[in-house]
C-alpha cells in the first residue's frame, strides 16, 4: 500500500519543525514543496523529503503533487510562510483541485487583503478604527488628515507588522509614507496604503478553531512607532460580558469572511468603546501562539489541525487550566549576536516550558522593526499567572545573548543588503 504523505508548502521558522513531528506522529510522511527548502533549518535537521518548485505557481505545484501521487497516497495539503501569506490561498486552491479538505480559497484571498476584509466586515457591522485606502502621498496626506493623529500606516497586504508604523506626527507621517513609496518596502504590485484611526487598549487574540473560540490571547508590544510583540499570554481572563462580547463579534467575523475551516485568529483592541477588530488572520498563529495554548489547556492545534486536514475527526477537548506566558526575545540593536549563555540553567527552572533560539551565536542582526526581530522566546507555564509571570522573569535573567554593534557602518551595510527584505 502506498505511503500516506502530508504535503507542506513552504514552511516556517517557528511551526515548520511542531508540523513536519505531528505529521510524523499520525504516520503520514511529510513531504515539503519550496521554492527554497534550504531556508527551513528543520528539513535539513529532520531529513524532511523537500522538494523544489515555484510555490507561487499553482500549476508547477499541481503537477509536482501528480508526480507525487505515483509513489504515495497524499493525505492532506497545508501549508504557511512567515514572509508571504499568499501560500495559504495556493494551498486553499490545492486542496479543491485535489478534493481534500481545505479552507474555502475565496475566503482566504479575501481575507489577505486588508481593505477588502475591512469593507466586508464593515458592511456586517464589525467596530473598527476608522480607515481609508491611499496609493500615493497626496491621499495618503488627506485621508491621515480626515481622520486625525495619530494614524496607523500600513500595506494592505502583509504579516509580521512588517510596514506596519504608528505615525503620531506630520514628520513621522512623511517619513513613513516615504519609506512605504520610495523604493524601502517592496510591492508586489502597485502600492495600497491602509491608513487607520490609532484605537487605544489592550491587544486580545481570538484563538479559533473551525467556529469554536479556544480561548483568548494578550499581546504586549515594545516601544512605538513599531509593533513588535514582545510578551503573549493564554488565556487571558476577561470579565464574562467582554469575553461574550469578543466572541460574538468574532462569529460575526468568521460568518462574513466565510471562515470557519480550521484554524483562525483575530486581532482585537480593547478600547473605551469595546472591542476593535485589527484583523482576521485565516490561520494559525505563529510559534509560540500553539505551544501556549497547549501548554495552558492541553490542546495541541497544530495535530489538531493535521488531522483535520487529512480528514479525521480532530478532538479540542480541554485537559486542564494553566496561564501561559512567553517572553519573545527583541534584537533591539544591529550588531553581532556574541553570544547565548544560560538558555540551559533557563530552560530547567520548573515551569519553564521552552526556551529556543532561531538564530546561532556570531549571526549579524539587522533589525527591521517588525517581527523578524524575534530571534527567540521563552516560554513558561503553571497554574498561577503570578506564578508563570514570575519563573518566566527568572528565566530571561539568566540568559545572556549581548548584541555588539557593528564596528564601522560599513559592516552594517554589507549585511544589511545580504539581508534586506
Ligand atoms: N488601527 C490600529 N489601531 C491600533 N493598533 C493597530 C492598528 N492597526 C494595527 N495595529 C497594531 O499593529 C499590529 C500589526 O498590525 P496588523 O495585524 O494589521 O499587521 P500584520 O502585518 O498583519 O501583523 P500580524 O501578522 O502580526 O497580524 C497589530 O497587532 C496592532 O497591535
Amino acid at each position: 500500500m502506498a505511503r500516506r504523505a502530508l504535503i507542506l508548502i513552504e514552511g516556517h521558522k517557528g511551526n515548520g519543525l511542531a508540523y513536519v513531528q505531528a505529521a510524523r506522529r499520525l504516520g503520514l510522511q511529510p513531504i515539503t514543496l519550496s521554492a527554497d527548502p534550504a531556508q527551513y533549518d528543520y528539513v535539513a535537521t529532520e531529513s524532511v523529503q523537500a522538494i523544489r518548485v515555484e510555490t507561487d505557481n499553482l500549476d508547477a505545484m499541481i503537477h509536482e503533487c501528480l508526480q507525487l501521487r505515483t509513489g504515495y497516497d497524499i493525505a492532506g495539503i497545508t501549508g504557511f510562510s512567515g514572509d508571504d501569506e499568499l501560500v495559504y490561498v495556493a494551498v486553499a486552491k490545492l486542496c479543491r483541485h485535489f478534493d481534500l479538505p481545505g479552507p474555502n480559497p475565496a475566503s482566504i484571498e479575501r481575507c489577505c487583503d486588508k481593505f477588502v476584509q475591512r469593507q466586508i466586515l464593515t458592511e456586517a457591522g464589525v467596530p473598527m478604527p476608522a480607515y481609508r485606502l491611499a496609493a500615493n502621498a497626496t491621499e495618503i496626506e488627506t485621508f491621515a488628515a480626515e481622520i486625525g493623529l495619530p494614524v496607523i500606516l500600513k500595506p494592505a497586504e502583509g504579516s509580521g507588522s512588517k510596514g506596519v508604523r504608528l505615525c503620531r506626527s506630520v514628520d513621522e507621517l512623511v517619513e513613513h509614507t516615504s519609506y512605504l513609496l520610495k523604493g524601502k518596502y517592496i510591492w508586489r504590485s502597485s502600492p495600497r496604503i491602509l491608513i487607520e484611526e490609532f484605537v487605544q487598549g489592550p491587544l486580545y487574540n481570538a484563538q479559533i478553531m473551525g467556529s469554536e473560540i479556544i480561548g483568548i490571547s494578550e499581546s504586549e508590544f515594545g516601544p512605538p512607532p513599531h509593533f513588535v510583540s514582545r510578551e503573549l499570554t493564554f488565556p487571558i481572563l476577561l470579565p464574562d460580558q467582554e469575553r461574550e462580547r469578543i466572541s460574538d463579534v468574532s462569529r460575526t467575523c468568521l460568518q462574513a469572511l466565510g471562515l470557519g475551516w480550521g484554524p483562525t485568529n483575530i486581532e482585537f483592541r480593547w478600547t473605551k468603546r469595546g472591542p476593535a477588530m485589527i484583523e482576521v488572520n485565516p490561520r494559525l498563529g505563529g510559534a509560540p501562539d500553539p505551544q501556549l495554548v497547549q501548554l495552558a489547556c492541553g490542546v495541541d492545534l497544530i495535530t489538531e489541525h493535521v488531522k483535520l486536514v487529512i480528514g479525521d475527526e480532530w478532538n479540542l477537548v480541554k485537559s486542564h487550566s494553566h496561564t501561559a506566558t512567553a517572553r519573545k526575545l527583541i534584537a533591539d540593536r544591529d550588531g553581532i549576536l556574541e553570544r547565548i549563555n544560560g538558555h540551559g540553567r533557563a530552560a530547567a527552572i520548573p515551569g519553564v516550558a521552552e526556551v529556543r533560539f532561531y538564530v546561532q551565536p556570531e549571526t549579524p542582526i539587522i533589525t527591521k522593526g517588525d517581527s523578524r526581530d524575534c530571534i527567540g522566546y521563552v516560554i513558561a507555564a503553571s497554574p498561577s499567572r503570578a506564578q508563570t509571570k514570575a519563573t518566566l522573569q527568572r528565566a530571561v535573567d539568566l540568559i545572556d545573548w549581548p548584541i555588539t554593534p557593528f564596528a564601522t557602518p560599513g559592516e552594517r551595510e554589507q549585511f544589511a543588503a545580504s539581508d534586506f527584505p
